[in-house]
């Protein structure tokens, strides 16, 4: 429980609310799956919509992170008002092994910029399955290209198979978060007068 000096400073951990979102079956629930139980399921079950709970500790600040798990997005969902209002942050997964799952990351974050109204928003861009390397239909370099054609997203590849850099989404998510929340402050310019 967070609670407040005289101040009026939160102490504890702080509330931070982000989402999936994705094609189905590019392993959503299994990447949330791993990051809080640490285990991987090889079954496949579609989700309609699922949020788990997990502390995580960055810069020696504890965030508590509702994690929302969507079901499956395609290019006719709507997007529902529970994945765009009240959330912090954005987690878009493709599967490296489908283009077409790629693909569908762009038309995602589009619907999202429409519905909040805004022009760019906390945002992790997630390759996951990498260890599906005969499968792979999608390159790392397409996917960091395409995360940084978007300004500020944070780009992965993960495999929540192997583990690899599934722990990195979620603090990824909290770092683009509290840059902007709590923006640094630009540089000071140097010497006090500008020549004409
Ligand atoms: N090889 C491999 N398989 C994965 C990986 N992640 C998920 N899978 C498998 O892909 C299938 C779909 O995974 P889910 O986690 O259910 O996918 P989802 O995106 O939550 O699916 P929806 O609920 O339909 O949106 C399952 O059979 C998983 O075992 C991965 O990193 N590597």
């Amino acid at each position: 429980m967070s609670s407040l000096t005289p101040s009026g400073k939160v102490i504890g951990p702080k509330q931070r609310k982000v989402a999936l979102l994705g094609s189905r079956s590019v392993g959503k629930s299994s990447l949330t799956v791993q990051f809080v139980d640490q285990h991987f399921v090889d079954s496949y079950y579609p989700t309609i919509e699922n949020t788990f709970q997990k502390l995580v500790k960055h810069k020696g600040q504890e965030y508590q992170l509702d994690i929302i798990d969507t079901a499956g997005q395609d290019e006719f969902s709507i997007l529902s008002s529970r994945h765009a209002v009240g959330l912090h942050g954005w987690i878009l997964v493709y599967s490296v092994s489908s283009r077409s799952s790629f693909e569908m990351c762009s038309i995602i974050r589009e619907k999202i910029l429409n519905y909040t109204g805004r022009e760019s928003v906390p945002m992790v861009l997630v390759g996951n399955k990498s260890d599906l390397a005969v499968q792979r239909q999608v390159t790392k370099e397409e996917g960091a290209a395409l995360a940084a054609s978007w300004g500020s997203t944070a780009f992965l590849e993960t495999s929540a198979r192997t583990g690899e850099n599934v722990q990195r989404v979620f603090e990824q998510i909290v770092v683009q978060i509290e840059a902007e929340l709590n923006p640094a402050p630009a540089p000071a310019q140097k010497g006090g007068c500008l020549l004409m």
